[in-house]
């Protein structure tokens, strides 16, 4: 007898950025989405989208909703979180090139270059090879992207473009430099909502039944 898959609950940082099309995409992808403006809202979530936007304004509003920490601690203890763009700069233990006052959740044991594949008017489209993707390239939206500088050793590239890894994985976490919620194909959304599920899994092996991570609070 099969047993139907579960439908996790993954929310997207909704302070600041393409939040909607996520949210879409998400929903595709078998998960049920949520925002996530609050400390409250986070608590309810199995795994969380940082969307594309711009890292300095989410970092900011993170600490004045008092979302950081929250975020920090749930990275630590294993919740999954995919960062697109801005997300991605978010995910980096470092950024090279840092607005004054910005801050990451971090996570990922790389450092990042901000705007590395140039401005606004220089966005671009390119096919990547993704590991972990089948089914074949992926369309990549570059807009005023970051590339990976470093990685250390726990972390895999999934994709490179020109030299420059830009989708990478640590564990329970994911980056992309490049925009999927934007092109209508949702197979990195899923390969996601698969992590999550997963993660859930173990977490409820271990916890004897309920989802480990997740409070009393509804997060919908
Ligand atoms: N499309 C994007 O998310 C752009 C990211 C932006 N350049 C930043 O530094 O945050």
């Amino acid at each position: 007898m099969s047993v139907p898959e579960t439908t996790p609950v993954i929310g997207v940082f909704a302070l600041q950025g393409d939040v909607r099309e996520h949210l879409a995409a998400l929903r595709s992808s078998g998960a049920e989405p949520v925002a996530v403006r609050r400390p409250g809202e986070l608590a309810g979530c199995d795994g969380l989208v940082i969307p594309g936007g711009e890292s300095t304004t989410m970092s900011k509003l993170a600490v004045s909703f008092g979302l950081m920490e929250p975020l920090r601690a749930r990275v630590r203890s294993g919740m999954p979180v995919y960062g697109t763009c801005a997300g991605m700069i978010m995910l980096a233990d470092k950024i090279l090139d840092p607005r004054s006052g910005q801050e990451t959740v971090g996570g990922i044991d790389m450092i990042v270059r901000r705007n590395a594949f140039g401005r606004q008017n220089e966005s671009f489209e390119a096919a990547l090879d993704l590991a972990g993707v089948p089914g074949g390239p992926v369309e990549g939206v570059f807009i005023r992207a970051p590339w990976v500088e470093s990685t250390g050793a726990g972390v895999e590239v999934l994709a490179s473009y020109d030299g420059h890894p830009v989708a990478v994985r640590q564990g329970s976490l994911l980056a992309t430099a490049f925009h999927p919620e934007l092109t209508g194909d949702h197979r990195v959304h899923a390969l996601f909502t698969a992590m999550v599920r997963t993660a859930g899994e173990s977490g409820r092996e271990a916890s004897g039944g309920r989802i480990s991570g997740v409070g009393s609070v509804d997060c919908r």
